[in-house]
């Protein structure tokens, strides 16, 4: 019989400290999967986590999956992933979590107040990198997991862990995975549930899409090294001009995409659909201030969550090679490598989306005659993913957000991608849940990325609860 609620939440709330010293640890472990100078600390990272799960009780198995091939065509091993299992009743349903121990860069000069692996607790608030993203939400898991088991002795589930160390660079190496284990590992789940999501305000959101991303690099090259401006402008045709112009004939001035065909295959705004949005909690006023943005591409709540999360979205995120400090170094890079993304959406494919970029940057390259190399490369096709939300888990989820918070939970989409996602859903055929617990203002990938302690504990004790109405359908 489930332990009573407020017994696992007194439980939950007399363990405060105990969590949020084990996310400092966590967070203290560099693991940005990014750099492959970091990949050790990934690979620490993987290896405290299945320290925890021992200590659980759990079984773990680190599963190889191969190598990283890198841009300058070296090879490094890829972190191993995490295969968990607590409790395999015949009785019991099976439950299937996946999350990721690796974060986002992140350096102090970026314009952090504090260190970004130190955690920091202020105004209630536990500021580090990953603290959101993933590590403090796969840890509120875990401490829901340790708390059920400490209470009852056995969970009310069977559950797997699938924690990999990938996430954040596309996933690399994990649908290999999922096809080689997909009749040992992977098979008897009956539900999947993604621990890794942001709510759109305070009030929880239960997601049921995500977007895809296409991720690219422009490569432009002009010269062997970098040169002086006043020594060489007015000779040579300059790869950052060429770059810039490429760029910026991605999108126009309101954001919409310029790449032909590329809003094609977007799904039709269904009958009634605009209306899925009209009653989530999203305050558009709040969050401009918040944000400190002037003013938004779309002026409508619906229009701007649509926007967020059912079309598709460019954005150009930065240029390798360029001058980006202080003072004022006049040179010419040599070499300049130009990196924006399209967030898709349904039914837009990764493969065709290479291809209508492609032909499109090549096409406006010639347009430009530059003698410069130009080289374009899509290195993330992560699936956009979209679910019917009146699964059985759905309400499972719903009926614990009201447990926990006395609150009807927002159905929401993602704007953001979960790279494994659709390959998850499609491989097991089994129904997923994005059950994540980041507040909407955490800042994941940004500056003082942070949690809020009322999400963390109250994210634990919603992970509890969901553990056993999951049980209980
Ligand atoms: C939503 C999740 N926490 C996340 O941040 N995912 C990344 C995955 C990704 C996509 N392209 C490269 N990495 C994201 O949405 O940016
Ligand atoms: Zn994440
Ligand atoms: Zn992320």
């Amino acid at each position: 019989s489930p332990v009573p609620n407020d017994q696992i939440f007194q439980y939950i709330d007399g363990h405060q400290k105990e969590y949020i010293q084990r996310l400092k640890d966590w967070v203290a472990i560099q693991s940005d999967s990014s750099d492959p100078r970091k990949r050790q600390d990934v690979n620490k990272m993987m290896e405290v986590t299945k320290d925890f799960i021992l200590q659980l009780g759990g079984t773990v198995e680190m599963a190889d999956i191969g190598e990283q091939r890198l841009a300058n065509g070296e090879t490094i091993p890829l972190p191993p992933v995490i295969l968990a299992e607590i409790g395999n009743a015949e009785n019991k349903p099976t439950v299937c979590f996946y999350g990721h121990m690796d974060v986002q860069p992140a350096k102090q000069e970026d314009g952090w107040s504090t260190d970004p692996y130190t955690l920091v607790e202020k105004d209630g608030n536990l500021y580090g990198r990953g603290a959101s993203d993933d590590k403090g939400q796969v840890l509120a898991l875990l401490h829901a997991l340790e708390s059920l088991i400490n209470m009852n002795q056995d969970l009310p589930v069977n559950v797997k862990l699938f924690i990999e160390g990938m996430e954040e660079t596309g996933s690399d190496g994990l649908e290999m995975l999922i096809e080689n284990k997909k009749d040992t590992f992977f098979s008897n789940i009956d539900y999947i549930v993604v621990t890794d999501t942001p709510w759109l305000s305070k009030k929880p959101g239960i997601t049921y899409g995500a977007r895809g991303n296409c991720y690219f690099s422009i490569e432009v090259q002009s010269s062997k090294v970098d040169l002086h401006s006043g020594g060489f402008g007015g000779m040579v045709y300059e790869a950052m001009g060429d770059l810039i112009y490429l760029l910026n004939s991605l999108t126009d001035a309101n954001g919409r995409i310029l790449v032909p065909g590329i809003y094609e295959a977007v799904a039709p705004l269904s009958e009634n659909e605009e209306d899925l949005y009209k009653d989530i909690e999203f305050d558009v006023d709040e969050q401009r201030a918040n944000l400190g943005v002037k003013k938004f591409l779309h002026e409508s709540k619906a229009d701007l969550l649509m926007h967020r999360c059912r079309y598709p979205s460019l954005s150009i995120h930065g240029i390798e090679g360029a001058f980006s400090g202080t003072g004022t170094k006049t040179v010419i890079p040599s070499k300049v490598i130009g990196k924006f993304s399209i967030r898709q959406v349904p039914n837009m494919e990764p493969s065709v989306v290479e291809k209508q970029v492609k032909d499109y940057l090549e096409s406006k390259f010639s347009e430009r005659k530059s003698p410069n190399e130009m080289k374009i490369t899509m290195i993330i096709g992560a699936k956009p993913w979209l679910t019917n939300m009146t699964e059985p888990q759905y309400h499972a989820a719903r009926r614990a957000v009201t447990r926990v918070f006395n609150i009807e939970a927002d159905m929401i989409r993602a704007g953001g991608t979960i790279p494994i996602a659709k390959t998850l859903e499609d491989y097991l055929g089994k129904s997923l849940m994005l059950l994540g617990i980041g507040g909407p203002d955490d800042a994941t990938h940004g500056q003082n990325e942070k949690i809020s302690k009322y999400n963390y504990i109250g994210g634990t004790k919603l992970y509890a609860a969901y553990l056993q109405e999951l049980a209980s359908l």
